[in-house]
């Protein structure tokens, strides 16, 4: 062996054990999340790596449109299925990753020590988070357990489900009436309902549809994308009121670039729609500057707390749709995202949760603790 092999491998060595002893740190509650973040950035340069080049890049989320760019959405619709097996140094990007998005749940008392008697506000996104990801959108039901849990949630803290979804699809998962809702990616918003008229969950609390204008284009383009996709096996098209979605989870990996392409294709003469992409799904969407990220905003202002430093909004979500989301709250320096993944993503969340039965954990420990910290203020 080369004494320049050789040192090669020590300072791998060195690497891995630098890596091991911060992972233990950042696993652990021992110290608050200032000295956690510092020591990892320490650490980081110790390895010789920046945190943002820990991560792999996304594939791009700009918007795509036009025949010409449908080699991109391809590709991108490959990117977003990984089936195949991990590298070695994609292991390693996940060990790093995990190092600087520690667990939700390791962190609980951290975080809750950050809210620093702050009103508690929750987010949280539907498919992924709160439900499992299935093959059939119209059988992504919650569980018992976890509708339990988002009441007692409710009860404590003012919550609100931001989803993809239309209203009344996401009502009927979750029939709650106690929650704000925010479906169409933000662009239909409505506050809880009064008692006698949750039961189809229609009412007229509507609090904002920025893109209402967009209704009859949105209809129109839904019949023909259901005429021109037919003939792609597995291939639907949902109508989510202000946008659509064209699920390909059943679609033949073989048929993907014929139906990017009549999607495409059919935006063409749209110029006013533009093409996104989530979890095995491509959307449509209205070119307005709205998304999850502005209806935040827009909760937390309806709730009082616009320019307000008293108040800590929890946001948890699975999507990339969620970003959005995640660089409000990183922006204005207030509470804390959690990205629901189990594999290493360009994220702006502080904070992992792998699944929503991680999700479900949280969610009752927060209550657990604000049981516990409502009783001790009564003492
Ligand atoms: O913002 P979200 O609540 O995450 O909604 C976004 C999309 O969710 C649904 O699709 C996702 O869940 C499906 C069911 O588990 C899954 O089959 C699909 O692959 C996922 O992308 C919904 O079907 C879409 O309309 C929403 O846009």
């Amino acid at each position: 062996m080369t004494n320049q092999n050789m040192l090669g491998k020590s300072r791998v060595i060195v690497n891995e054990r630098l890596m091991e002893l911060a992972m233990s740190i950042s696993n652990s509650n021992v110290l608050p999340r200032t000295s956690v973040s510092e020591l990892m950035a320490l650490f980081g340069g110790l390895l010789g790596r920046h945190k943002n080049n820990l991560i792999k890049p996304l594939e791009d989320d700009n918007d795509h449109k036009g025949a010409t760019k449908v080699n991109a959405w391809i590709d991108s619709m490959g990117a977003s299925s990984p089936t195949r097996t991990r590298h070695e140094s994609e292991n390693r990007d996940q060990t790093h990753w995990t190092l600087f998005h520690p667990s939700a749940l390791n962190m609980f008392n951290q975080i809750m020590y950050n809210t620093n008697g702050k009103q508690i506000i929750v987010f949280l996104d539907y498919d992924g988070t709160l439900s499992p990801i299935v093959a059939d959108p119209d059988k992504a039901y919650m569980s018992k357990k976890m509708r339990v849990t988002l009441k007692d949630i409710a009860r404590r803290f003012p919550t609100a489900i931001v989803s993809g979804r239309c209203l009344d699809k996401l009502f009927s998962f979750v029939r709650l009436a106690e929650l704000y809702y925010a479906g169409s990616h933000g662009m239909d918003i409505k506050g809880p309902t009064n008692r006698r008229s949750t039961k189809k969950g229609n009412n007229d609390e509507v609090l904002l549809q920025p893109a209402s204008e967009f209704l009859p284009m949105i209809n129109e383009v839904y019949k023909i994308l259901v005429e021109k996709t037919k003939c792609v096996p597995g291939a639907m098209v949902e109508n989510n009121k202000f946008c659509l979605s064209v699920p390909f989870r059943n679609v033949d990996e073989k048929s993907w670039a014929p139906l990017a392409e009549q999607v495409s294709l059919v935006l063409n003469d749209y110029p006013k729609l533009k093409l996104t992409q989530g979890r095995k799904v491509l959307e449509i969407r209205p070119t307005i500057k709205w998304d999850k990220g502005r209806a935040l905003e827009f909760l937390l202002e309806s709730l009082g707390f616009a320019n307000s430093k008293n108040v800590f909004p929890i946001y948890i979500g699975d999507d990339r749709t969620d970003e959005d989301a995640f660089k409000v709250l990183r922006n204005r320096s207030q509470g804390c995202g959690i990205l629901v993944s189990k594999i290493s993503k360009e994220t702006n969340a502080s904070y992992t949760l792998q699944d929503p039965s991680e999700v479900g954990q949280f969610l009752r420990h927060l209550v657990d603790w604000k049981r516990t910290s409502s009783r001790s203020h009564k003492l």
